[in-house]
């Protein structure tokens, strides 16, 4: 071994094998061997189950809308978790495309909990405050959310989970989030959302550089309570509970990110779950996923949020498990091998 050299494990070794000796080149099913000796490590298992898969939204409202940082209106969001009750969303479609269970969660959308059985109420509060002149939260609040999304990501039955998010102007509160817990500029984080122009763009820059300037060095904890969403402090303690449960855990785009880098900072030794869905447009999540040395699956010019890329990922994901479970070796298939 070279100096430096991280020692493979026996169980890693044994896996490599399995994989080197199906009826195929070595390597050349490329990420998806990698991604088969990922899942097979998370679960400690030669034949590891990849059948069931759950999507998450959680939905909040955003006190830093009313600065005007958004294209799009707050109503909005409550608008959007109707149209995910009734299944017309794109998370809908790609969930139901791929044989995807999909669970709703408000966790705090301004007009009151919603009467409906397909919306799950973990509601912190209607909205969080602006956190341009004050905290978003209170810690206690964080706190909750943290508990709550724990206990969200361990239910159920499930080998995959991905997380989406619907918030009016959550990707001003990832941007902060990502800004603090990094140490990567807010002007480099700060991106277009919705479809924000230039001037917009420019704007909602200023907006958030000020904000940034309101606090110093923070922990993961005060930076939830002082720029966080309900939706994204929930995700991170989801990301949290399902890494406890072993569940390989599919990261969607800029919003999810900084979520998982709340997640990470509160508990680095959940990064083996995490597999990195795809690269979003949004300005930020490539210099996001740069720090945090992650190479996204796919990369379709997609700036979504609603765990739309995590779907997308998922048949990539199944299909790694059932390769290592499924594809016959040389010896089985009396297949001549290259050696
Ligand atoms: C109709 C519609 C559906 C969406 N689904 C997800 N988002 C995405 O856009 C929002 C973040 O962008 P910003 O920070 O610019 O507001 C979030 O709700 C996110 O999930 C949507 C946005 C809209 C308008
Ligand atoms: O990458 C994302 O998560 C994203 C980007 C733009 C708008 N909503 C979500």
């Amino acid at each position: 071994m070279m100096d430096g050299a991280v020692p493979v494990s026996e169980f890693t070794q044994a896996i490599w094998h399995k994989i080197d000796t199906k009826t195929k080149p070595p390597g050349s099913l490329g990420r998806i061997e990698e991604l088969a000796v990922q899942i097979a490590e998370l679960q400690q298992s030669l034949t590891p189950r990849m059948d069931r898969c759950q999507l998450t939204i959680f939905a909040a409202d955003h006190g830093i809308a009313h600065a005007g940082v958004s294209a799009f209106p707050q109503q909005v969001t409550r608008q959007m978790v109707l149209n995910f009750a009734n299944g017309g969303a794109a998370a809908n479609v790609f969930a139901r495309t791929n044989g995807v269970d999909l669970r709703i969660v408000d966790t705090g959308v301004v007009g009151g909990p919603f009467d409906l059985e397909e919306v799950l109420g973990r509601r912190l509060g209607d909205g969080t405050a602006n956190f341009t002149g004050q905290p978003a939260m209170p810690a206690e609040s964080a706190e909750t959310a943290l508990e709550q999304g724990r206990a969200l990501g361990q239910d159920g039955d499930w080998d995959a989970v991905a997380f989406g998010e619907m918030g009016i102007a959550n990707t001003s509160s990832a941007t902060l989030i990502a800004h603090k817990i990094s140490g990567l500029p807010v002007a480099k984080l700060t991106g277009r959302g919705t479809g924000l122009d230039d001037e917009a763009l420019r704007y909602k820059t200023d907006v958030l550089e000020s904000a940034a300037c309101r606090t110093g060095d923070l922990t993961p904890l005060e930076t939830l309570a002082q720029y966080g969403g309900f939706e994204i402090a929930t995700m991170a303690g989801a990301m949290l509970g399902a890494a406890g449960a072993r569940r390989v855990i599919i990261v969607d785009g800029f919003i999810a990110t900084s979520a998982a880098l709340v997640a990470l900072g509160l508990n680095p030794s959940i990064k083996p779950a995490l597999v990195f869905a795809h690269r979003s447009d949004e300005a930020g999540h490539s210099i996001l996923l740069n720090h945090l040395n992650a190479s996204p699956l796919l990369d379709l010019g997609m700036r979504l949020g609603e765990g739309s890329g995590a779907l997308l990922a998922w048949p990539l994901i199944k299909s790694a498990a059932a390769m290592l479970n499924e594809m016959a070796s040389f010896e089985d298939a009396d297949v001549t091998d290259g050696s």
